[in-house]
């Protein structure tokens, strides 16, 4: 008998992928999958990529966790905090949403509706010291997808001193994914294809996530919805303390981290080299006319994201290997 695992909000786009990666872990043993609307459904009505799983949706509540040593929370913002206060003391949690992420109760106002509930371990094992802190842990915020992007990206440099923490500016394309499974307009394929859209212009809820993450002061990010399922790539750009090179920084950062990979020189990251996967790609440079050190991350927002993230959590938290049931290996084209 493995370790038992239950997923809440299974019938969403991060709960589906944690569904395909618990299907295929070889310690974690799936014992419930819950929904709100489709619950009653067989999982396979609404992920046809899972059809031979088995399972049927039960409704989102602390009775259909009961059996499970650790639950996966893939619910929306405000409903993750709800249910894990009703879950005992003795279950493990690993969160994939924001409730739980923000150490400063104003930010949190600032950015999201309802009351702050409290900070939990954050869940970026790759961030100094944060993977010993991850494994003592039983409440884990996994990273934001943007959030992990542009940490993993960033962090280094704010902490080798050789970035400047105030000046950071960031861009960064998400596949639809990005915004769930629930039907709006501005996601029909009609409105998407052939079309790239900024939102939340200078307001995105996940700027105060990665200032509390990389130690910046000042950012400056800008989303931009692209026309494709899933993944996520960022550029990101700040000031330099004095003549670096930031590739030295990162590769000493991400020596030991198994799924983070600076590439090697002249070669960009880019989306789908990281679909399916749990890697996040790196490149750096510094800009020829301005100085500026720039940082290109690629990631799958649901896998190193989102899904992944959240397994690789679990590993740690449970004592296993943390690369256990994941790999850095993407699915192309
Ligand atoms: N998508 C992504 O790339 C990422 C998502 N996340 C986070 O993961 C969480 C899930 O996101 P995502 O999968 O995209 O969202 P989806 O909208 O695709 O799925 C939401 C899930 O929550 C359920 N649900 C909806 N309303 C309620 C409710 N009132 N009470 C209980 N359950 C409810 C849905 O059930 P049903 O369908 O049966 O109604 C579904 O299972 C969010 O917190 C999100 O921020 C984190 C990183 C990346
Ligand atoms: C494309 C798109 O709309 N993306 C969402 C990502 C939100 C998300 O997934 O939230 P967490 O990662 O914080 O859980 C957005 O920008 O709000």
């Amino acid at each position: 008998m493995g370790i038992r695992v239950a997923v809440a909000g299974a019938s969403g786009y991060a709960g589906g992928e944690l569904l395909r990666l618990l299907a295929g872990h070889p310690d974690f043993d799936l014992v419930a999958a819950t929904a709100h609307s489709h619950a009653g459904q067989p999982v396979s009505a609404v992920h046809p990529q899972l059809t031979g799983l088995g399972l049927t949706f039960t409704a989102t509540g602390p009775a259909a966790l009961a059996d499970a040593d650790l639950v996966f929370l893939a619910l929306p913002h405000g409903r993750s905090a709800a249910l894990a206060a009703e879950l005992p003391d003795s279950v493990k949690v690993v969160d994939l949403g924001a409730d739980h992420r923000l150490a400063d109760p104003d930010a949190w106002a600032r950015y999201y509706d309802g009351p702050h509930a409290g900070t939990w371990t954050y869940g970026l094992p790759e961030l100094p010291g944060q993977r010993a802190a991850v494994a003592a842990a039983d409440r884990v915020a996994a990273a934001g997808c943007y959030a992990a992007t542009v940490t993993l990206a960033l962090a280094p440099l704010i902490a080798a001193g050789v970035a400047a923490a105030d000046d950071v500016v960031v861009v960064a394309a998400s596949g639809t994914s990005g915004a769930g499974r629930t039907a709006k307009a501005h996601l029909l394929g009609s409105e998407v294809m052939g079309d790239l859209s900024p939102y939340k212009v200078g307001a995105h809820q996940h700027v105060p996530e990665i200032k509390q993450a990389t130690g910046a002061t000042g950012l400056s990010f800008t989303p931009v919805l692209a026309p494709m399922p899933r993944g996520i790539l960022a550029t990101v750009t700040a000031r330099p303390t004095g003549p670096v090179d930031p590739r030295e920084v990162l590769a000493a950062a991400y020596a030991d981290a198994p799924f983070v990979r600076l590439l090697p020189a002249g070669q960009w990251p880019h989306t789908a080299a990281t679909l399916g996967s749990n890697a996040c790609h790196l490149q750096a440079t510094v800009d020829l006319d301005t100085g500026r050190l720039i940082v290109v991350s690629a990631l799958d927002n649901l896998g190193k994201g989102a899904a992944g993230q959240a397994v690789q959590c679990a590993n740690l938290m449970t004592g296993l290997p943390e690369t256990t049931g994941l790999s850095p290996y993407g699915v192309a084209p």
